[in-house]
């Protein structure tokens, strides 16, 4: 029998696998780290990773037709993750390759709770008033005044399992929660239990909303689905929030809204391009917040993450159904 093979693939800091999961892996066969550039891919990815059988995926970097069209033996790619926009899934079933992600519960928590967090921090200007206090300039203190939550309404864009659970969390507050999604995949008894929740078209969630969440899928029609007509038609001085996808948002007109103060701030925790250039200027606003895709970084999420590309890795060796695999859905 030939020994399996697995490519635990990243391009950036991979902290991530705990340290009884990789060891459980190298009970199943060879294990390899691979730190790649995240724009690579086709057949210079192909080149590097041929020879496994198995690999565990991070965000980046993204596997295309070319790279399935030049991968010999691969069975399984495991996402570390529950976003698929970096995997051709159809690419990959033609060619015989399972595809999974993360089942729903492991990631909903840490990623909604994550984006209140940031949100909340966005608002009341948190990592600046901090900053300045290092600094010692405590008078400027007047300079950070923000709003509340209270009272006040929400949106949410996108309502599955993370987007559900930040409007669970929006709906603490007390104000109204509007959410906008053409097939939202929570179940028919999330929205029997939180009878709160009213379904609007976008354009209407645009126009009430003091507070934006985006928490949709990226498919091929959601790309910039926030660009500058959608910005105008927001109330001025609207916060967003999106720990969903970069390329959700056009990110040129999001800054050109904050920088006329239709927008008074976002947040984000996934950008378009990543690692986000040094030189973007969301970074150098201190009415934008961006955090490097640390979402689901917490010690739960990330357990469970492993655990799940473990449990991959076993039922796919011993013949047993995969959990959520996306290719036998198409
Ligand atoms: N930042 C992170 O670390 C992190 C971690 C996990 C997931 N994510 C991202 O969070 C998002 C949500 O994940 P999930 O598990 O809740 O997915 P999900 O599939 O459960 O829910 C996504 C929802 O978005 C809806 N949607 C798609 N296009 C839409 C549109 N144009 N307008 C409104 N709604 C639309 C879908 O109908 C669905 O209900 C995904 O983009 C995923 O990649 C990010
Ligand atoms: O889609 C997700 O679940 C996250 O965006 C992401 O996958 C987090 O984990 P990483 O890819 O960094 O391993």
């Amino acid at each position: 029998m030939t020994e399996n093979k697995i490519a635990v693939v990243n391009s950036s800091s991979f902290g991530q696998i705990f340290k009884e999961h990789w060891e459980e892996l190298e009970k199943i066969g060879q294990v390899d780290r691979f730190m790649v550039d995240p724009d690579i891919s086709g057949k210079d990815l192909a080149e590097k990773l041929n020879g496994y059988n198995i690999i565990i995926a991070s965000v980046t970097p993204n596997f295309t037709e070319e790279f399935f069209d030049n991968m010999d033996g691969l069975q399984l790619i495991s996402r570390h993750g529950i976003g698929y926009n970096s995997v051709d899934i159809k690419a990959a079933k033609e060619h015989g390759v399972k595809v999974t992600i993360v089942p729903p519960l492991v990631e909903r928590n840490a990623v909604a709770e994550a984006a209140l967090t940031n949100l909340m921090a966005l608002v009341r200007q948190a990592p600046a008033a901090a900053e300045r206090e290092r600094e010692g300039h405590y008078s400027d203190r007047a300079h950070f005044m923000g709003h509340e939550f209270s009272g006040k309404q929400f949106g949410v864009i996108g309502c599955g399992n993370i987007g559900g659970r930040v409007a669970e969390l929006f709906h603490f507050f007390g104000g109204d929660v509007l959410i906008t999604d053409p097939h939202p995949a929570t179940s028919d008894e999330w929205w029997a239990k939180n009878t709160w929740a009213k379904r609007v078209p976008l354009n209407e969630l645009l126009a009430k909303c003091d507070y934006i969440s985006l928490n949709a899928s990226l498919d091929d029609d959601d790309y910039h689905m926030i660009d500058a007509e959608a910005l105008k038609k927001t109330k001025k001085g609207v916060y967003f929030v999106n720990h969903a996808r970069g390329a959700l948002i056009d990110e040129q007109a999001m800054m050109d809204a904050v920088k006329s103060g239709q927008v008074a701030g976002y947040a984000a925790d996934a950008m378009e391009v990543e690692p986000v250039p040094g030189d973007h200027p969301f970074l150098h606003d201190d009415h934008c917040l961006i955090t490097p895709h640390t979402s689901a970084y917490t010690y739960e999420c990330l357990h469970g993450m492993g655990e799940k590309c473990v449990s991959d890795v076993k039922n796919l060796v011993s013949g047993k159904p995969l959990v959520r695999e996306l290719t036998s859905q198409l």
